[in-house]
């Protein structure tokens, strides 16, 4: 099949067309409104974070540690991590229906950090992260996204994966007729293109492509099957962090990696994420579960409700949550 013909399939997989409305940008230097304590084990916790999400460090040489199983610890050390995604008071409806879905989200990701979303069912965590690669049934309503500086609601949802941006979606779609590796090259050199950088041949992408298939522990018989078709839910979630290893995002949002997946497939995907994880890029990670968190420490676990953020904190968030469940967390 040739190029032409497949390449507005990888668009539509990749991220689909947006119908969302260009807002005014913020700039990065925004005031302060929390205080976060960061030390190099981390956030301490004996300082709780007050409501709103979007926190800056303080003014003093911040360090944030992760570790991550199986790789070792990773540690970004510098005088401020540069900002990689600020989301102020964002609002945004169903594109049909007008429903109103998000309700003025406020949140902000440094380089480097680990953010969890939890809460309840149809908390708008989903569309949150739809909404942040221009899915085409939401409209933004208000508010602002900036993503590497730039306003990422003027761009369309390729220019969003191009400019860094990624989303392993809960189901993600099958696409009949393309194979696995067609696929990845195509979504890899597209990106190099936009980036300036010369395209791969298919020997140097395979080259490229095989320690990655080795870190998300994957049979390299699902590189010459068509992508996701036929494949089990263990084996969809591990083929989106090949995508990921292979589009060396800055953000990838992560919409409940962990559902379906066995125990040795969680931990799998969960080495294959901590062995992505660098001091410059970010994960934002959707997940109903604590278990997940204790493979992928986060930076910041944040509970949503009814469309915005209404909690921030640490893991003992999550623990909170375990032992009490989303009542007490909301009354608190
Ligand atoms: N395209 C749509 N059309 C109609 N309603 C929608 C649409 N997308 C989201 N919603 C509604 O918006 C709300 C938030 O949905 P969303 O999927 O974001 O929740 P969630 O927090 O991810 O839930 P879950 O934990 O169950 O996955 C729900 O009430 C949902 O029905």
């Amino acid at each position: 099949m040739a190029m032409a013909v497949r390449a507005p399939l990888v668009r539509t997989f990749l991220l689909s067309p947006t119908s969302s409305s260009p807002s005014p940008s913020r700039p990065l230097g925004a005031p302060a409104t929390c205080s976060v304590v960061r030390t190099r084990r981390g956030i301490s916790s004996s300082r709780r974070l007050p409501l709103r999400a979007n926190c800056r460090p303080l003014p003093t040489r911040a360090a944030v540690a992760v570790d991550s199983p199986g790789t070792g610890s990773r540690e970004a050390e510098s005088d401020s991590p540069n900002v990689l995604l600020e989301v102020t008071d964002l609002t945004a409806v169903v594109a049909e229906s007008k429903q109103e879905v998000l309700r003025g989200i406020n949140l902000t990701i440094r380089e480097g950090e680990v953010h969890a979303i939890m809460g309840k069912n149809g908390s708008g965590k989903s569309t949150f992260s739809k909404v942040l690669v221009g899915h085409p049934d939401y409209e933004v309503t208000g508010g602002s996204v900036i993503f590497k500086g730039e306003n990422l609601l003027d761009m369309d949802p390729e220019e969003r994966s191009h400019a860094g941006l990624f989303m392993s979606f809960q189901s993600p779609v099958e696409i009949p007729g393309v194979s696995n590796i067609d696929f990845l090259q195509m979504a890899f050199n597209s990106r190099r293109k936009k980036q300036g950088l010369p395209e791969l041949s298919p020997i140097e992408f395979f080259g490229f492509l095989d320690p990655k298939l080795s870190a998300v522990n994957m049979d390299p018989k699902f590189l010459n099957r068509n992508v996701n078709e036929g494949f089990s839910g263990g084996e969809k979630k591990r083929n989106e962090i090949l995508q990921l290893a292979v589009l060396e995002a800055d953000l990838a949002i992560l919409d409940e990696i962990d559902s379906g997946l066995d125990v040795d497939a969680l931990q799998d995907v969960a080495k294959a994420v901590n062995g992505l994880l660098t001091p410059k890029n970010s994960v934002l990670m959707i997940t109903h579960y604590r278990r997940l968190l204790d493979y992928i420490k986060p930076t910041f676990i944040h509970i949503m409700d009814y469309g915005s953020i209404i909690k921030t904190g640490d893991i003992s968030l999550a623990e909170q949550l375990e032992k009490q469940g989303y009542r007490a967390i909301s009354a608190a």
